[in-house]
């Protein structure tokens, strides 16, 4: 035979010859260990990691969420920079920690490298320094004796604030204590739940607090305790301010056999309290209230305020019995029990005392002109 006429015989062989599984029993306990280990462990795997942990014959829907808060308690202040004062409710919404009495005037800025000058030239008419205290007028005044400035239009006087004052002023906040209002949906479910539990009234309400151990679905909590369950120091963090997450988490499975759909809440600060780098640290920002003197003239309080703003944070997946994932995720998982004979062949023909016996008779090739006993590669045809 030529060799092309070879090469084309191996071909159509190799293309057109047709494989089909026959039936071998292996009497051997090795064997047969291994193969029925493999299937334990993939129905272990459905069982228990597939249907158990992942759930996987649940639908799924993400949270929609709605949160109000109101804060109450009481506080007195009676500091160097105001006077005394007393805090309720309507007071401390956003608690100042400066006040200044300003009024809309022209006057010299505090003497620095970028505000001093030598004559007009210096200051040029409407040019304004985001990082400086106004709009220039082009003037440049004497400021004192030894310095001269340029005049800029801004409300006066300026506020210096190049120190922290070293306690918070409203260290009573720590006492306050916040009602969270939270109502969710998971659209897909039509189901709607409130962190206020149906079997809440309102005389438990007022009378409540939350705590982990002891009363772990009351709304309202004590400002103090959030931030120590956070791991921080009420006082501290009210001093340079910062941003503390209340997480309220609402995972649940609505099956009817699982127990019922709670909120759980955590505790933890967000912004970046870095230990080394003490640049810009904390939280603050300003604003004003706005009135008339009695000879008509517009004033502000300029407030900076520092201090800890809450978050609220929601989040949950909910998960239901479904048919579809079901029949999906377990036709997936059960297609593992396909490898389990693999696993057992690759054993026999490698492991096994007797493998050279096994691989014999692992693949038979008929032979074109095979009658009943006549096989290829030494195994028997039809007298197994
Ligand atoms: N921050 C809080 N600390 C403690 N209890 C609170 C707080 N906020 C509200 N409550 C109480 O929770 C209940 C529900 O408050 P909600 O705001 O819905 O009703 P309200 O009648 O408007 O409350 P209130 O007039 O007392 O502010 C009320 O009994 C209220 O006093």
């Amino acid at each position: 035979m030529s060799k092309s006429a070879g090469c084309c015989k191996r071909f159509l062989h190799y293309a057109f010859d047709y494989e089909t599984p026959k039936t071998l029993v292996i009497p051997s306990l090795g064997v047969g260990f291994v193969f029925r280990f493999t299937q334990f462990l993939v129905v272990m795997y459905v069982v228990g990691y597939v249907c158990v942990v992942q759930k996987a014959y649940q639908d799924t829907d993400t949270v929609i969420s709605t949160v109000t808060t109101k804060v109450k308690g009481f506080a007195f202040t009676n500091t160097s920079d105001t006077e005394p004062r007393f805090w309720d409710v309507a007071d401390y919404i956003i608690p100042p920690q400066v006040l200044k009495q300003q009024h809309n005037r022209f006057f010299l800025q505090l003497p620095s490298p970028s505000t001093t000058c030598v004559d007009d030239c210096n200051c040029v008419e409407g040019r304004s320094d985001p990082r400086g205290n106004g709009i220039q007028t082009g003037l440049c005044e004497n400021y004192s004796t030894t310095a001269r400035t340029c005049e800029v239009l801004s409300w006066c006087p300026l506020e210096i604030d190049t120190k922290l004052p070293e306690h918070a002023l409203l260290v009573a906040a720590e006492n306050f204590t916040v009602l969270i209002k939270n109502s969710i949906t998971y659209p897909k479910f039509n189901f709607h739940r409130r962190n206020i539990l149906p079997h809440v009234n309102s005389s438990y309400l007022k009378r409540c607090e939350f705590s982990r151990l002891t009363d772990p679905h009351c709304p309202i909590f004590r400002l103090k305790h959030i931030v120590s369950e956070a791991g921080e120091d009420f006082q501290d963090m009210a001093v340079k301010g910062g941003i503390l997450g209340i997480l309220i988490d609402w995972s649940c499975d609505l099956d009817w056999w699982a127990g019922e759909c709670l909120p759980k809440y955590s505790f933890r600060r967000l912004d970046n309290k870095h230990p080394v780098n003490n640049v810009a640290p904390g939280y603050n920002f300003r604003f004003a209230k706005y009135y008339k003197t009695a000879d008509g003239e517009e004033t502000r309080t300029l407030i900076k305020a520092y201090g800890i703003r809450f978050d609220v944070i929601v989040f949950g997946t909910a998960g239901r019995f479904s048919i579809v994932p079901t029949i999906v995720n377990l036709g997936a998982a059960l297609s593992f029990l396909s490898l389990v004979p693999v696993v057992a062949d690759w054993f026999l023909v490698t492991c096994s005392r007797k493998r050279d016996l096994y691989s014999r008779h692992k693949t038979t090739h008929l032979t074109e002109d095979a009658d009943s006993a006549s096989v290829s590669m030494g195994t028997t045809y039809g007298t197994q």
